[in-house]
């Protein structure tokens, strides 16, 4: 019978997650726990249950990733710059390397202690990867719409694996659509056989988007790092943008750059809000202390 143990909830952007450490002594809560814990009404309330593990890949840590329907999934950017830092802190360095189930991932301390950038790897465009339920040649525009069949609401968008699927529909204005209403539809169309993260994005300059995310196992967020990765991809790819940009969400503003070596860098802060105690058998918490 495993006892309360200590957790930290911390936030990118506003997309926020419960932390526990479970390099000592094994935690795996039930994803009907991890569901209960995720819930904003009753308990903690955050996207993402995060753990600590330790590994012998040569990383400094390994990073198990839950979605707040208790669901695991392989990659989470705004988590991967809290648990950089985390490390960081831990360390003392200025550099971490974070094992997930999408990869290595490097991390490195921004301008200041809390801004972070990750290198979120290489994107995955070809449709079996990402993964689609049919072939489709060109992954920058796929057929798929919502709304009328002469009169689209919703059409054409790109698709790209950064580690977890994402489905990028092109917008004038990120506000004037259903989100709420649209997301699950999407998220949960046959197209998409493991599910897919859906975000709305407008391009309003040469190397800047807006956007908002549908995530998957989630709903609404205030922001989504691998939806911006997957942005900046899909709008290099279209040649929307260059292959820097800043992307604004709800919560803030992240700095991506899609590198000449195929890489995804994202640039963004992490949040440290307060610490508690959890059971992860019965998913009974205490709040202790703002976290300095
Ligand atoms: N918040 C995340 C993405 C978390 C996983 C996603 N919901 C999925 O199911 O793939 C981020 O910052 O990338």
């Amino acid at each position: 019978m495993t006892g309360m143990i200590p957790f930290r909830k911390m936030n990118g952007l506003g997309n926020d997650f419960a932390v526990v450490d479970a390099r000592q002594a094994p935690v795996r809560p039930a994803p009907e726990i991890i569901a209960r814990l995720a819930d904003r009404a009753n308990g903690i309330g955050f996207d993402q249950f995060i753990t600590l593990e330790s590994t012998r890949s040569g990383a400094d840590v390994f990073m198990r990733i839950d979605n707040a329907d208790g669901g695991e999934v392989a990659a989470c950017g705004n988590a991967t710059r809290c648990v950089g830092w985390l490390v960081m802190q831990e360390s003392g360095e200025r550099t971490a390397l974070i094992e997930t189930r999408a990869g290595l991932l490097g991390a490195r301390q921004g301008e200041d202690t809390f801004t972070i950038s990750v290198d979120m790897g290489e994107p995955k465009l070809d449709w079996r990867d990402i993964p689609l339920a049919e072939a489709f040649a060109d992954t920058r525009a796929i057929e798929l719409q919502v709304g009328p069949i002469d009169a689209p609401v919703l059409h054409s968008p790109s698709v790209v694996n950064v580690g977890n699927p994402h489905a990028i529909f092109w917008v004038d204005d990120i506000w004037a659509h259903d989100l709420e209403r649209f997301g699950p539809l999407l998220e949960n169309h046959p197209i998409f056989p493991e599910r897919a993260n859906i975000s709305l994005a407008h391009v309003t300059a040469d190397d800047a988007i807006t956007m908002r995310t549908w995530e998957r196992g989630v709903g609404i967020t205030r922001a989504c790092g691998t939806a911006a990765c997957a942005t900046m991809v899909c709008a290099a790819r279209t040649r929307r943008t260059g292959r820097k940009a800043t992307i604004t969400q709800p919560g803030g503003i992240l700095d991506m750059a899609w590198d000449e070596r195929d890489h995804i860098w994202m640039t963004g802060p992490v949040e440290q809000e307060f610490t508690g105690f959890l059971n992860p058998e019965t998913g009974r918490f205490t709040r202790e202390a703002q976290a300095a």
